[in-house]
């Protein structure tokens, strides 16, 4: 369980959080959207704890965040951060088992069970034929996949996703998604495609410069009331093929 409690942020002078609360139980999956520079990586980063904010309070399973000491914070929440790293002279493989360190005691090496997990995670995202190739090698949508089985591999109770789509084909998007609900785990995922929210998310949390515009299931947040002020486009109503009734936003004329 997540949660965050009146979380205000600011960067040196510049506020850029104010006020944001929100409650993810076992095994939701929350997504964060709001338009560029709305403030979710912000918030993301004070909900792994990277960002200790001015004032209000993170809490992962009623303890605060930033008490909670790296090994053992690593151990219960992954983290799939916007950028892939893109300076690891290491192979895939090597690069998913760097997920089990939290698990292993100083001087410790990975076990037969480790590399059991490493692989079963890299095979989840579609990228074990990956495994022997060279991290710094890999295009942008195979490195995302690598990060997310690290992150899998980690075998945390809670993910933290910033923009887990980014790079990926469509095809993708929507396996990494469903993988994200299938894991059973409390997620928290940064997007930007409102559809994908509306079809994975169990709720939504909708930033507007830094405030929290709108927060709760994606039937009440993906309206269009709520949705067309905020990112200045059209939402129809659609009807998709397999009978689930969505909107379909697009950019048109400035609605405000
Ligand atoms: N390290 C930093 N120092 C100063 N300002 C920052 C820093 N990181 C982010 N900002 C500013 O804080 C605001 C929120 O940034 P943030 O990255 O949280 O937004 P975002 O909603 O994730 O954006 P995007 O959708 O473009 O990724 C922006 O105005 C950004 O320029």
């Amino acid at each position: 369980m997540i949660t965050a409690e009146n979380v205000s942020c600011s960067y040196g002078a510049k506020p850029v959080l104010q006020g944001v609360s929100l409650h993810v139980s076992p095994g939701e999956v929350m997504g964060l959207l709001g338009p560029n520079g709305s403030g979710k990586t912000t918030l993301l980063r004070t909900l792994y704890g990277s960002l200790i904010p001015d004032g209000g309070r993170v809490r992962l399973d009623g303890e605060e965040i930033h008490r909670i000491p790296a090994r053992r914070l690593a151990q219960r929440l992954a983290v799939v951060a916007q950028e892939a790293p893109s300076d690891l002279m290491l192979s895939v493989a090597d690069v998913v088992l760097l997920g089990r360190t939290p698990h292993l005691g100083t001087f410790e090496r990975q076990s037969g069970r480790d590399r059991r997990i490493a692989a079963r995670a890299l095979q989840r995202v579609g990228a074990l034929h990956l495994a022997d190739r060279e991290f710094n090698g890999l295009s942008g949508g195979e490195r995302q996949r690598v990060v997310i089985a690290r992150a899998l591999a980690q075998e945390a109770g809670c993910i933290l996703l910033d923009e887990p789509t980014n790079h990926l084909d469509i095809s993708y998007q929507h396996e990494v998604l469903h993988l994200v609900r299938q894991l059973g785990t409390t997620a928290v995922v940064v997007l930007h495609d409102l559809n994908l929210a509306a079809r994975y998310c169990d709720s939504i949390l909708l930033l507007e410069a830094g405030r929290q515009h709108a927060y709760g299931t994606p039937e009440e947040v993906l309206t269009r009331a709520v949705v067309e002020p905020v990112y200045r486009v059209k939402a129809e109503p659609v009807v998709a093929e397999d009978a689930i009734t969505q909107l379909l936003f697009r950019r048109t004329e400035d609605p405000r």
